[in-house]
């Protein structure tokens, strides 16, 4: 029995992508002034989320909401006194498991700027600083005292060697570790406590990780917070004037990414005082206007959630002003995670100057393989589905010129994008030749669909893949890069479906995801879905694989889902894989009953 013809809307992620070298690096480039990941220029538009403030079964929802939004890293604080309730006492269990949500950030393809203080301020408690450093009543914090550093050594000789393996450089996500916090502001003004810290940094997490500091966008407070060997980085929020931060920075750093650490979407509650309110509005527009300069975000906070038991800080300006329970900040995600309208005016600024998702990082979390010509399934151990074949224009291409594949070696299609823009489809037995122009260096990306292995005849060792090399006007293309795709175990983990409420999407030519949510009307019945005006693609419904769809081709016009894999109360997740192009109103329809030839029931839908 079907469902009811249902009307779907569904939000688009692209396939997009960063170029990938093979060896692992994350540094800064001076001469262009910006990052490079793996060689590549690199910027990064991360949120600070504070797994301290998140009990830990929520973790998954605010990270997914945080990469959803775009935003490709997240920042961490460590706060010390979290972990070391009592000197030499540790605890990284539960919700202390900083590990496992520096994993879990893996798990999501977001990378990771990292803050271990030890000083980490954050209206947390002493600024993370454990309150058993005062039984030492004439401690110096934040200085060279014997007995201050003592005890910072100690905590680091136990954090940061869980830190090294899950650096950049060393196959993890870590791309920056900030020493201390806003130090320049700290009237101690000690440089041979940051010599100190930078020492410990070194020495424990080794030389290739980028090391940082964090400021306020004032000379005046650069000048104690910074120290050769630290690369200067400046907070400040949608009130300051950009240009005039970030030549606080250059002051610092004359060459080098523009870099704002805190880029602050709300602000602080304190108890007797208005909840922070910041406008959207001026907060999307500042963001806009660093992302224009080519600068690297950090907005803090994307999240933050709350301070649980007695982690609420305080702050001293000539009164003592303890902070709220609640640490909402106004930020994009809510306290309880819900999305704002501030969240929605950010995604649509990172979605103009960011690629919304870079989806290699999931759907190919083992990395491309890097090859002088095209490798088979076979070879790189992937059975089904797909594998994206990536390289660049080795010259100028301002004249179409042929790109061609040997007869019968596309196995079995090929979804051809030159700048992420769809060329169109090479196939196994059809067209192997299309017309493309373009620049050197542009990324020629090729989808290989395996449409399945021949079960029956003489040979069927049916290998897939491109099987042959591709050539421009006759010319062997080189360097490749080849990611074998796992989409199901992507889909399975909730990704790429949208953890923000639906909005609509124009439909494009190409390989795109297409992902929404559905109800059933109270039943789960068996149901076909019907497909108007798409071309070919793949369906998952709640993680299940449906299978592939082709109207454009036919006979078969649906797709046949059976009720047990239907949710009936609670939103049903739907992604879609669309190969060679959704229709610009993209929706999908439920009907009762199957469609299998290419004639039409003559319903007005049909005509979509
Ligand atoms: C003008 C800001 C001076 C104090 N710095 C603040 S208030 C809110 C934020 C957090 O405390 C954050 O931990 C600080 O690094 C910067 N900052």
């Amino acid at each position: 029995m079907g469902l009811p013809a249902l009307g779907l809307l569904l939000a688009a992620a692209l396939l997009r992508t960063e170029a990938a070298l093979p060896a692992r690096s994350f540094q800064i480039d001076f001469e262009r002034d910006c990052f490079r990941k793996d060689g590549a220029p690199f910027r990064y538009v991360s949120g600070s989320v504070h797994y301290a403030r998140v009990p830990r079964p929520a973790w998954r929802d605010r990270l997914l909401r945080l990469y959803m939004a775009g935003l490709n890293a997240v920042q961490v604080y460590v706060p010390w006194n979290y972990h070391e309730p009592q000197p030499g006492v540790y605890d990284f269990t539960g919700d202390r498991d900083v590990e496992a949500f520096l994993d879990l950030a893996a798990e999501l393809g977001l990378l990771v700027i990292l803050r271990p203080g030890p000083y980490i301020c954050a209206e947390w408690e002493m600024g993370g600083l454990p309150a058993w450093l005062l039984w030492k009543a004439d401690i110096i914090l934040r200085s060279t005292d014997p007995a201050y550093l003592a005890a910072v050594d100690a905590w680091l000789h136990v954090l940061l060697p869980k830190v090294k393996p899950r650096l950049y450089q060393h196959g993890g996500n870590i791309i920056s570790v900030q020493v201390e916090n806003e130090y320049g502001s700290y009237y101690a003004c000690d440089p041979s406590y940051l010599q100190h810290l930078l020492g410990t940094f070194r020495a424990l997490l080794g030389p290739e990780v980028l090391l940082f500091t964090t400021d306020g966008a004032q000379v005046e407070e650069l000048r104690c917070g910074t120290l050769q060997g630290l690369y200067a980085t400046v907070d400040f929020g949608p009130d300051s004037n950009v240009t005039e931060a970030f030549g606080a920075q250059r002051h610092i750093e004359p060459r080098g990414p523009l870099v704002n650490s805190e880029y602050y979407t709300g602000w602080l509650d304190y108890w007797g005082g208005p909840h922070a309110s910041t406008s959207a509005t001026l907060v999307a527009q500042g963001l806009a206007d660093m992302l224009q300069l080519g600068a690297n975000v950090n907005m803090y906070m994307f999240h933050g959630g709350t301070n649980f038991a007695y982690w609420s800080g305080a702050d001293f300006k000539g009164q003592y002003k303890p902070v709220t329970t609640s640490y909402d900040y106004d930020a994009p995600l809510s306290e309880a995670g819900d999305p704002t309208e501030k969240l929605f005016a950010i995604r649509t600024v990172i979605s103009k100057y960011a690629d919304l998702l870079d989806v290699l990082d999931v759907l190919s979390p083992s990395g491309p393989i890097q090859s002088q010509f095209p490798l088979i399934f076979e070879t790189v151990k992937q059975a089904h589905g797909f594998m994206l074949y990536r390289t660049q224009l080795p010259r100028d291409i301002l004249a179409p010129a042929t790109l061609s594949a040997p007869p019968h070696s596309i196995c079995d299609r090929g979804y051809v994008m030159l700048q992420k823009e769809y060329q169109g489809t090479l196939e196994r037995d059809g067209q192997t030749e299309l017309r493309v122009k373009g620049k050197a260096g542009d990324t020629l990306d090729v989808l290989l669909e395996n449409m399945g292995r021949i079960s029956f005849g003489a040979n069927f060792s049916d290998f897939k893949g491109l099987l042959g090399n591709l050539s421009l006007d006759s010319r062997l293309l080189r360097k490749w890069l080849i990611y074998p795709l796992a989409i199901d175990a992507a889909i399975q983990q909730g990704w790429p479906h949208a953890a923000l409420p639906k909005s609509s999407c124009r439909g494009r030519a190409g390989p795109a995801f297409y992902t929404g949510t559905f109800e059933t009307p109270g039943i789960a019945w068996d149901t076909f879905v019907k497909f108007p005006g798409w071309s070919k693609g793949q369906l998952w419904i709640n993680g299940f694989n449906l299978g592939r769809y082709w109207p454009h081709q036919g006979p078969q016009q649906t797709l046949f889902v059976p009720g047990s894999i239907l949710r009936v109360g609670c939103p049903n997740n739907i992604t879609v894989l669309e190969l060679e192009g959704a229709p610009p109103n993209p929706f999908l329809l439920f009907l009762d009953q199957p469609l299998f030839n290419r004639t039409f029931n003559h319903s007005p839908m049909d005509k979509e």
